[in-house]
């Protein structure tokens, strides 16, 4: 139960390349079942490789000096694109971001920067995170993430984020943007709010939100928004966006365009895979124009689903939202005589919400997640397991992610306008499967279906990712003043780096079916293998 099967990775990656597909994302080769040994012969494993998979696929293990042309190549990949690399003489100047010397509010800069040379609370350049923390004695170590067929142990190290000694941007030079796109996320205000704040504080006046994602680049009717503390004091206390969100949009040249009439010369892009993937694209641009601009991301994911990070802003509030659903669900099933509950929940291709939610519910008799295949009818099947749940409990709750699946619904090729692929509902689908089978097996159901997407999106965010969003946000802003560009700021093992984009956006992170957070989510719902 649970462990890395063929049929269980096909689907993770189906929905990779389906992805890719969807948004026109490139990736240098697919990712393979088949490793290399020492001796060149290909042999099947059960064991999931680092993140970095397709990068591993041309290493010769036989050679003695893998290893450190591995973190060559690491530290390469990592590596966080800076303005010195366009303008090598472009010069730093002391931060201006110093907490003691705030009151008053710096009204101009005629004498000078304001420091204070007694502040040691900036992070050096060369500060590292480790981005792996386990070591894996074996390579059949329960969700071992190996790079050889050994499982060696190789440190992986990713720039460290916080506000730098010097800045590569003068305050009253700058002028900054910030532009939310995608689908809504709990705590997209609270970002706003942490980079309009730390904008100020490093003195920073201009400051302006493009309203309605990137279409607010293109559509003439749709005028900046100043921001400035005022305006966004107390915008965390709704959810949503203050700038609003679209999918779809102007091409990359239009929307850099746009940053050059308007003067923006700091641009910080919350969304999730295809924001960034086009906030990258806006960074390249900037580069190839030589313009001196720092586009920074933070990622925007509800579903969870970047690489590489800890957990994604507006998360941790989605699955506490969630257990309302799943109680609901449950009173509902256990007050009905055979009653079935049904939640879907929101996971395009990664089924992180659904397995937290009902590993945190404890109310949950079937997980369903799109990483994990599954059969409907037949002695394995969902329906066969819920007759046994109902003869022996009396009643059933089950929760999918909306990516589930999607093997067993009517293909429509239709795409939304950013090109995702719009999927059936699995949901209804479950709903109406149950009520025929018991029909027809002659025993009566009750069959209730929550679908809480939209009300689970549209919160704020609760207090522990209130604090993630604080930090991110002020570290995107520390970011762009330090001089990087086409980064994004995330959580690892607990410590806040910077990435460069094309690293997290290669393919939507999955749930590794043989990972300790799946076998404790079966464990917890006691559910069989349905295949
Ligand atoms: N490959 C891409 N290159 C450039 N822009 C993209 C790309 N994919 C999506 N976008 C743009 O990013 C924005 C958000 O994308 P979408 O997929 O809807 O949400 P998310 O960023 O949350 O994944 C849209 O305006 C879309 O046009
Ligand atoms: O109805 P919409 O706006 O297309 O959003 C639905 C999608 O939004 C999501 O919440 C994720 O959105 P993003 O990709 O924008 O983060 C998915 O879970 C869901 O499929
Ligand atoms: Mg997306």
């Amino acid at each position: 139960m649970g462990t890395l099967s063929h049929a269980a990775i096909a689907p993770r990656l189906a929905a990779l390349h389906h992805h890719r597909a969807s948004h026109g994302l490139s990736h240098p080769s697919s990712p393979s079942l088949r490793l290399p040994t020492s001796n060149g012969v290909a042999k099947k494993s059960r064991v999931v490789f680092a993140q970095s998979k397709s990068h591993n696929q041309h290493i010769d293990f036989s050679d003695p000096d893998w290893k450190s042309k591995f973190q060559r190549d690491f530290e390469r990949r990592f590596n966080i694109p800076h303005i010195t690399d366009v303008f090598p003489d472009a010069v730093p100047i002391p931060s201006t971001f110093c907490l003691r010397m705030r009151t008053p509010v710096i009204e101009d800069f005629a004498g000078g920067y304001p420091s204070d040379e007694e502040w040691h609370g900036y992070i050096n350049n060369n500060d590292r995170v480790l981005l792996k923390t386990i070591y894996y004695s074996s390579p059949t170590s329960a969700g071992a993430e190996c790079i050889d067929p050994n499982c060696t142990w190789v440190e992986q190290w990713v720039h460290r984020a916080g506000p730098r000694e010097k800045i590569y941007f003068k305050p009253e030079e700058v002028k900054a943007a910030i532009v939310t796109c995608g689908g809504l996320c709990p705590g997209l205000n609270d970002v706003i709010r942490q980079i309009v704040i730390t904008l100020e504080i490093y003195g920073v006046k201009k400051i302006v939100g493009i309203p309605y994602g990137y279409r607010g680049f293109s559509d003439k009717e749709l005028a900046e928004m100043p921001l400035s503390r005022k305006v966004v004091q107390n915008v965390h206390l709704s959810g949503g966006s203050l700038l609003g969100v679209s999918r779809g949009g102007p091409s990359v040249s239009e929307m850099v365009d746009r940053l050059e009439e308007r003067g923006i010369n700091m641009l910080f892009v919350l969304g999730g895979n295809g924001t960034h993937a086009g906030a990258d694209a806006i960074h390249t641009e900037c580069r190839k124009r030589r313009l001196r601009v720092a586009v920074v991301g933070v990622p925007k994911t509800i579903d969870n689903d970047i690489l590489l990070m800890d957990k994604t802003f507006g998360f941790d509030t989605a699955v506490e939202e969630a257990q309302r659903a799943i109680s609901s669900a449950y009173i509902e099933a256990h007050s009905a005589y055979h009653g079935v509950g049904i939640v879907k929940l929101m996971g395009r291709s990664s089924g992180f919400i659904a397995m937290h939610a009902s590993l945190s519910s404890g109310q949950i008799d079937i997980c369903l997640i799109p990483e994990v295949p599954f059969q409907m009818h037949g002695p394995h099947g969902i329906l066969h397991h819920l007759k046994y749940l109902i003869q022996t409990k009396g009643s059933a709750v089950v929760c999918v992610a909306e990516g589930a699946g999607q093997n067993l619904l009517q293909k429509t090729n239709a795409t939304d306008a950013s090109g995702n692929v719009v999927f059936g509902d699995i949901g209804v689908h479950i709903q109406q499967e149950t009520k025929k089978y018991f029909k027809e097996a002659g025993v009566p159901v009750d069959v209730k279906y929550i679908d809480p997407t939209y009300m689970i999106r549209a919160c704020r965010a609760n207090a522990s990712d209130g604090i993630l969003c604080a930090v991110l946000g002020q570290n995107a802003v520390h970011g762009a003043f330090a001089g990087y560009s086409g980064i994004t700021v995330g959580t690892c093992n607990t410590h806040y780096v910077y990435l460069p984009i094309p690293e997290v956006i290669s393919h939507p992170r999955l749930i590794d079916p043989n990972s300790r957070m799946w076998h404790r989510c079966l464990t917890s719902t006691g559910q069989p293998d349905f295949v």
